[in-house]
């Protein structure tokens, strides 16, 4: 993050200075954005940078113990330098959040530099599993840097003192979390993919029950609770691939329109990445901890690999900005749109569907069969009126309330509810649009459309709550997509073992003995076992000052 930062808020002549640094790793540095009082509220952060126009130079200090920076990665043992993000004050006004490039350790023996306090933040979630990774704690005692330190593409401060902003957006201060929040979506398809191997390829050896005269036992991939459970999690982890590809490419197109000057993707781009980044972070979250209860007790084994997934994994649903705050960034931006329909301003972009309010507010979903819900058209509709309908309902009952700001609070659990509904369109027509594309391979075409529909159809029955109280679809018509939903199970049951073959991993990336590409797990749990440290001594440590005494302890009891 210490990259994109400078390239993004720096100017040509400070990135020509500091980024051939850090590729060389000649420096080390982080992001340092975050403090002990504030991580959502930017505009809240408390470090200062005041100018001092007698030396040019900026003072960066921690005026309060809630202003000490606190989580940047990277920062507490490793880093020599930072991107630190204070409160810019020059000729006695506070100008916001800025960014400064500071050093922080000595480049000759890497101490603190004076005026620098700086550590790691302690032990975290999951008994290690990141504590690779320094979470830092950083204070500042008047540190001195030069002027040409600020990054100053966005705003300046001249040598007199003076601010002066640039004509760009100043929403540009945050691209660097619009880049990794792009990046944290193909993250997601990848982490959840892992999962899914690992699930699908040992439910498909494990077997329990069900043998009929002494013949071999059921495959637990075969019963409809477990495909039921694991299918959706197989197909959302194509879904998040084909959405993050497609997130990749906005970004990318964003970023080229900035080098022209042209802002009017700026906000798409907010909404796409925020919303994206949420939704599937918390829905990988949430599934990798489902792919290690679908693996039964040995699930629980760090030697499955799962363990140490989710652990790694689950903070991702709060850094780079905790999901709700996000959510309500695109659920802002919902209710700005549904109030221009009204200007005769249309919609463009992912809210483009929006522009068909009219049709959207009264259509009826057409479906008559189960085999209907396999029309993507269908889908398609009935996810788009879903989601106009919740962001209108929510505009309607905030503009009851008394005042705007008033009723988006009032309202901010249902705006959730339309941002993620908002969000799962943009995933569900990218799945769409991904399987209307040429695709090489004998077969696959079809499997991806079945995957589509599993992730559309599954998604529809998990928020069926949704279609029904907008109107969407009739009950009846959800129970046909339920229905439809159990075939398409049974259409996937016999290539579910090539489609977590297909994302191609390695059995040492996996890290999974149940997720071995051989399927010879048992031998290698058991084998696995012995290299627990705690089968070093047959008899375990403690036994002579613990267990022996209240053994015999309790054998003379019971003599008595
Ligand atoms: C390569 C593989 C990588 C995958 C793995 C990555 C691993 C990384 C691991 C850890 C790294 C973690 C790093 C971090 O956590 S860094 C810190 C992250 N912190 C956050 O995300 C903070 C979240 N908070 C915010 O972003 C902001 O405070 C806010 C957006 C919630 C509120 O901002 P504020 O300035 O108060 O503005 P408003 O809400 O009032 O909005 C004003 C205006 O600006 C628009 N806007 C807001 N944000 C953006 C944006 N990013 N881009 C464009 N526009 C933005 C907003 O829509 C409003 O617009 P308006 O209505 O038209 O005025
Ligand atoms: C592993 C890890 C790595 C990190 N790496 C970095 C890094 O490199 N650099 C960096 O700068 N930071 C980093 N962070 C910090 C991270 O960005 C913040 O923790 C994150 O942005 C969440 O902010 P917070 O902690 O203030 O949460 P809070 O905002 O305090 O969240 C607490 C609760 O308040 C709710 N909430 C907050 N505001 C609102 C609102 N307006 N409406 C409704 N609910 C609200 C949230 O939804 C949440 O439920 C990292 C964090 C972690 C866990």
């Amino acid at each position: 993050m210490f990259v994109p930062a400078i390239k993004g808020q720096g100017t040509e002549e400070q990135q020509k200075k500091w980024l051939p640094l850090a590729y060389k790793f000649q420096i080390i540095g982080c992001y340092a954005q975050t403090e002990l009082g504030h991580g959502s509220n930017v505009q809240g952060l408390e470090t200062t940078a005041t100018f001092d126009p007698m030396t040019d130079e900026f003072v960066i200090h921690s005026p309060t113990l809630t202003s000490s920076k606190w989580w940047p990665g990277g920062l507490g043992k490793a880093s020599t330098h930072a991107v630190v993000y204070a409160r810019l004050i020059t000729e006695g006004k506070d100008y916001g959040i800025h960014g400064f490039i500071v050093q922080l350790r000595s480049l000759e023996d890497h101490s603190p530099l004076p005026g620098v306090t700086l550590g790691d933040i302690g032990g975290k979630f999951g008994s290690g599993a990141y504590n690779s990774m320094d979470n830092g704690v950083l204070r500042f005692d008047h540190v001195r840097i030069p002027r040409d330190q600020m990054l100053m593409r966005l705003s300046q401060v001249t040598r007199e003192g003076k601010y002066v902003q640039s004509d760009v957006p100043k929403q540009l201060l945050y691209g660097t979390m619009v880049y990794v929040r792009q990046s944290i979506v193909a993250d997601a398809s990848k982490a959840l993919s892992r999962a899914v191997c690992i699930a699908v390829r040992y439910s498909a050896i494990r077997k329990q029950f069900g043998s009929q005269d002494g013949g071999p036992e059921t495959q637990v991939l075969n019963y409809r609770t477990q495909q039921s459970r694991l299918f959706p999690l197989l197909a959302s982890a194509y879904a998040f691939r084909f959405v993050g590809d497609w997130l990749n490419w906005l970004y990318t197109d964003v970023t080229q329109k900035l080098e022209v000057k042209d802002y009017s993707t700026l906000q798409e781009a907010h909404a796409c990445t925020a919303g994206l980044k949420a939704v599937t972070t918390s829905a990988t979250a949430d599934a990798i901890e489902e792919c290690r209860k679908l693996c039964g007790g040995h699930g629980y084994l760090n030697s499955s690999g799962l363990p140490e997934l989710f652990a790694v994994y689950v903070p991702a649903c709060t850094y780079e900005g905790d999901n709700v705050v996000l959510l309500l960034q695109v659920a802002r931006i919902l209710m700005k749109t549904v109030s221009q329909l009204t200007s005769g301003k249309q919609p463009v972009g992912t809210m483009a569907y929006m522009g068909k309010v009219q049709h959207l507010m009264q259509s009826k979903c057409a479906v008559k069969t189960a085999e209907d819900w396999l029309n993507p058209a269908f889908i398609q509709e009935a996810f788009e009126a879903r989601a106009l309908r919740m962001a209108v309902n929510c505009a309607q009952n905030i503009g009851q309330a008394s005042n705007q700001e008033e009723g988006f609070y009032e309202r901010s659990p249902d705006l959730l509810e339309a941002a993620v509904a908002h969000i799962q369109l943009i995933i569900v027509t990218k799945f769409i649009e991904k399987v209307h594309q040429d695709i090489p391979g004998h077969g696959v075409k079809e499997q991806l459309q079945n995957l589509c529909n599993v992730y559309a159809l599954y998604t529809l029955h998990k928020h069926l709550g949704d279609f029904l109280a907008t109107g969407s679809l009739t009950p009846k018509q959800g129970a046909l997509a339920n229905e439809q939903l159990g075939k398409l199970y049974a259409q996937v049951r016999p290539n579910a073992v090539a489609l977590v073959d297909a994302f191609n991993y390695t059995d040492h990336y996996l890290g999974s003995v149940l997720g071995r590409y051989d399927g010879n797990v048992y031998p290698a749990l058991y084998e696995e076992a012995w290299k627990d440290p705690l089968n070093e001594t047959v008899v375990p440590e403690g036994y002579h000052e613990y267990l022996r005494p209240l053994l015999k302890q309790q054998l003379k009891l019971s003599r008595l």
